[in-house]
């Protein structure tokens, strides 16, 4: 007879877990729609956003990609006009629950946005900051070791570790992209999200912050908005589809790119449309 022990099955549980780890559901969208004021401009978003995967939404413009994005740590909140409804959860809890503390919220879904927007300040504070406001660290040196580690994890640090006092809007432009990833960064996130994080960027700084984003995932959940088809078929897992404001299909990026089911993605990846 096959008796497991208690440690047996949690082992077993355990295995079966980081086998199926990406399928775990990180984010959820149910039913989520978006009005500015009277106009609609999401409507019924069902989309699960998957542990340690890169999601790519794409789709012509305007279709609500960036809508969608900013729902998913609550930026619509700042545009006055802007009303979410229907049911967006982390870790299966609502976050639009009238208990959640929005900016707590927002250091766990951390966001990088489509231009570089370092603060005027120093390239230290600039990942410091975050860190400070949430209490982070007791004394400077544990400061320090988070803006090392962040500026290490966003691939960054050898070109500005002897530069640390300089500003950071001193930098290049793939440079601050990526002093902004180690900000989003220093706040420990667990889900990041990029609004077109390489538009700005020439195409060196883009595979730079491409290879990041890989690496990112193996640590962090990624959303990304681009409008680049190669990039989301070179940085995604999963992909999602928007069209005039509905998720037109999502699913496993290689074959959303090989095989998707709708004719609108179809027309869209191959330059028909968009
Ligand atoms: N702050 C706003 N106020 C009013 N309407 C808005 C606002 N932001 C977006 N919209 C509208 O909502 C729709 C979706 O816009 P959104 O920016 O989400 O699309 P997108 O797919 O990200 O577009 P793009 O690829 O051009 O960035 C568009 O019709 C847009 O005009």
């Amino acid at each position: 007879m096959n008796i497991m022990t208690e440690q047996s099955v949690e082992n077993a549980v355990g295995d079966k877990m980081s086998a199926k780890s990406n399928e775990v559901i990180k984010m959820r969208g149910d039913k989520v729609g978006v009005f500015y004021g009277e106009k609609q401009a999401l409507f019924d978003v069902n989309l699960d956003v998957r542990l340690n995967q890169v999601t790519a939404l794409i789709g012509p413009s305007g279709c609500g990609k960036s809508t969608f994005l900013r729902c998913l740590n609550r930026m619509n909140d700042t545009i006055d006009s802007a009303r979410v409804t229907g049911k967006i959860t982390l870790d299966q809890e609502d976050i639009y629950d009238k208990s959640i503390d929005v900016v707590e919220l927002r250091a766990r879904v951390g966001m990088v946005f489509q231009k570089p927007n370092p603060f005027p300040k120093s390239i230290y504070e600039n990942v410091a900051y975050g860190p400070r406001i949430h209490g982070l660290a007791k004394r400077k040196a544990d400061m320090d070791q988070i803006v090392e580690q962040s500026l290490k994890k966003a691939a960054i640090w050898n070109e500005v570790k002897d530069r640390l006092q300089e500003p950071g809007t001193g930098l290049s432009g793939g440079q601050q992209q990526r002093l902004c990833i180690a900000r989003a960064i220093a706040v420990s996130p667990e889900v990041i999200l990029m609004d077109e994080p390489c538009s700005a960027l020439d195409p060196i700084a883009t595979a730079r912050v491409e290879e990041l984003i890989d690496e990112l995932r193996q640590n962090y959940t990624i959303v990304i908005v681009t409008h680049s088809m190669q990039q989301a078929a070179r940085v995604s897992q999963r992909t999602a589809m928007f069209h005039l404001g509905y998720l037109v299909e999502e699913g496993a990026t290689d074959k959303m790119f090989t095989n998707p089911d709708d004719k609108r993605t179809q027309d869209y990846i191959t330059g028909r449309f968009g």
